[in-house]
């Protein structure tokens, strides 16, 4: 079996696709591209959704009204089209939509809704971008989905000190057209355009992890809105230091939270200078194998990591690629393809981060979904974690497309099934349990970067141990005694 991969020095990933009936060359990856499918474009199988409010028509219209007196008339919505896109995230979880949509324009009213909600004890759902992969924002009890994208205001910019706190309207490419000016970037990049916001709940990671970190080591502050409509800044109001030694650390409490303990109404954040070279490569190898293991030896031979990521002078970063040329070429790659100019590298980028689109457009069908897995394990156990994922698929001959942040030990399986097929179901659910508990068994973790929310909250024990879990489970209770912030994830 052929497989191909594309690496950037600058992001240090490898992406592997599996030749069933998904291209395995560059090219034709591109033109899948063309037949794009947009987020938001809902498969048929989440176009059924469950009915889950446990409301009468008088206890709704009571909500109604309060909620209305604190966002006003325009930013409430009952309308169904606008539920129903508030029920579900891009994961294969099935929509359960809220009864009503709020959008509030500043942390007061987040505050306020949160007061009311807590009053009547109905449940609330915080809704960044909806690009979430764990089912983050289905409303399991119906009850009120908190969409913030209308706070969209980039508070305080401190250039000089190389921080910059934004509201949950923010996004991502948002943000870096902003700072694009003053040389600097925010480099977190998970495939979509997600709210930072909503990436500092799922602790999201991207493209950039082994040379900047996740989301946990770029927050510097919360603002988070308590179920009780308490507001704390996690760090202490305005403060944005590089570092901190007070008290508990709230601020990662939160991070990757979920929405489960509260609401971010703003996130401070690390900037970082944009690079002046880098370079990207996209080669192929003949076995998985070889590039996992060439990557190994990049990470290994001693070249620091910053390096690898080929950040720097144009010279550096020509020796760079030329040590880590050498070693995948000594490891059998082949056909290599060098891209230094920005809108060559911006290509080869934005195919990387739409692979999930590339992928579903190579079976399209009313009732084909996608289930990504997203476990990580220790560096030294990658190749093993691979091949043995491999063998399954081919053993069971299931289409499963594995692409991978491979300098993390984070690698994604993206099953393609038809949600009729009782069948394709099961197999998918059956293999995407065994990828989880090899990882386990490895020393790794159930979700690198997409989050517990629904599908890993079974996993949770045996990973973290019961004693935290029952201490996670008491900071739950403490920080939302009646259970109202986005039930039913994260803890089992
Ligand atoms: C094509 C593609 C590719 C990728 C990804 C998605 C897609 C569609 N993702 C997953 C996703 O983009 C990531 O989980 C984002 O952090 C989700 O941000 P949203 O704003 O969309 O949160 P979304 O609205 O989906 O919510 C996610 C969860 O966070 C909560 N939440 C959102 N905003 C909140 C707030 N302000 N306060 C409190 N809770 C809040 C929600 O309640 C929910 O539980 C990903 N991820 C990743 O880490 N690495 C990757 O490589 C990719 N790649
Ligand atoms: C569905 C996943 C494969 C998305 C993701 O995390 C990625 O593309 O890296
Ligand atoms: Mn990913």
């Amino acid at each position: 079996m052929r497989f191909s991969f594309s690496w950037s020095t600058r992001h240090q990933q490898v992406i592997f696709k599996q030749r069933f009936n998904f291209s395995s060359n560059f090219n034709n990856l591109n033109r899948s591209l063309n037949a794009h499918i947009k987020p938001f474009s809902l498969p048929s199988s989440q176009r059924s959704f469950s009915k889950t409010s446990s409301f009468n028509n008088i206890d709704l219209q009571i909500l109604k009204e309060r909620l209305c007196e604190v966002v006003g008339p325009p930013n409430i919505s009952t309308a169904e089209s606008t539920r129903l896109q508030h029920g579900k995230d891009e994961s294969h979880h099935r929509a359960q939509i809220p009864d009503i949509v709020v959008f509030p324009s500043n942390t007061q009213e987040v505050s306020e809704v949160a007061k009311v909600c807590t009053d009547m004890k109905v449940t609330m759902v915080p809704f960044g971008t909806g690009t979430g992969m764990e089912g983050g924002c289905v409303c399991t009890h119906g009850g009120v989905s908190v969409d913030l994208s209308r706070m969209a205001e980039i508070r305080e910019y401190q250039q000089a000190d190389f921080s910059v706190c934004v509201e949950p309207g923010v996004t991502r490419l948002a943000l870096n057209e902003y700072l694009r000016g003053d040389g600097l970037w925010f480099p977190v990049d998970p495939g979509a355009d997600a709210s930072l916001c909503g990436m500092a709940a799922t602790s999201a990671s991207g493209t950039n992890a082994v040379r900047y970190g996740t989301m946990r080591e770029n927050v510097r502050n919360l603002e988070v809105v308590l179920s009780d409509g308490t507001i704390i800044h996690t760090a202490g109001q305005g403060r944005h230091t590089v570092k901190s030694s007070a008290g508990y650390n709230l601020t990662n409490l939160f991070v990757g939270s979920e929405g489960t303990l509260g609401f971010i109404t703003s996130a401070t954040l690390k900037l970082y200078g944009i690079p002046d070279t880098m370079t990207s490569a996209v080669c192929q190898f003949d076995e998985v194998e070889r590039a996992v293991t060439a990557v190994l030896h990049v990470l290994q031979c001693g070249v620091a990591v910053a390096r690898i990521e080929f950040h720097g002078s144009e010279k550096q970063t020509e020796e760079d690629a030329s040590v880590v040329g050498d070693i995948f070429a000594d490891a059998g790659a082949s056909g290599f393809q060098w891209a230094s100019s920005l809108s060559e590298r911006n290509r080869l980028w934005k195919a990387r981060h739409d692979t999930l689109y590339a992928i579903l457009a190579t079976r399209p069908g009313p009732q084909i979904t996608q289930l990504s897995t997203d476990v990580c394990v220790p560096i030294s156990q990658l190749t093993k974690a691979i091949t043995d994922t491999e063998k399954d698929l081919e053993d069971h001959k299931l289409p499963g497309y594995i692409l991978g942040h491979v300098g993390d030990g984070n690698y994604h399986v993206t099953f393609l099934y038809d949600t009729g097929s009782e069948t394709e179901t099961q197999l998918v659910g059956k293999l995407s349990e065994r990828i989880v508990e090899r990882a386990l068994e490895l020393n790794g973790t159930c979700t690198g970067e997409h989050g517990t929310g629904f599908g890993k909250k079974k996993y949770l024990v045996r990973e973290a141990g019961p004693d935290s879990v029952s201490l996670m489970k008491q900071i739950k209770h403490l920080l939302d005694p009646h259970g109202l912030m986005n039930p039913g994830k994260v803890l089992p």
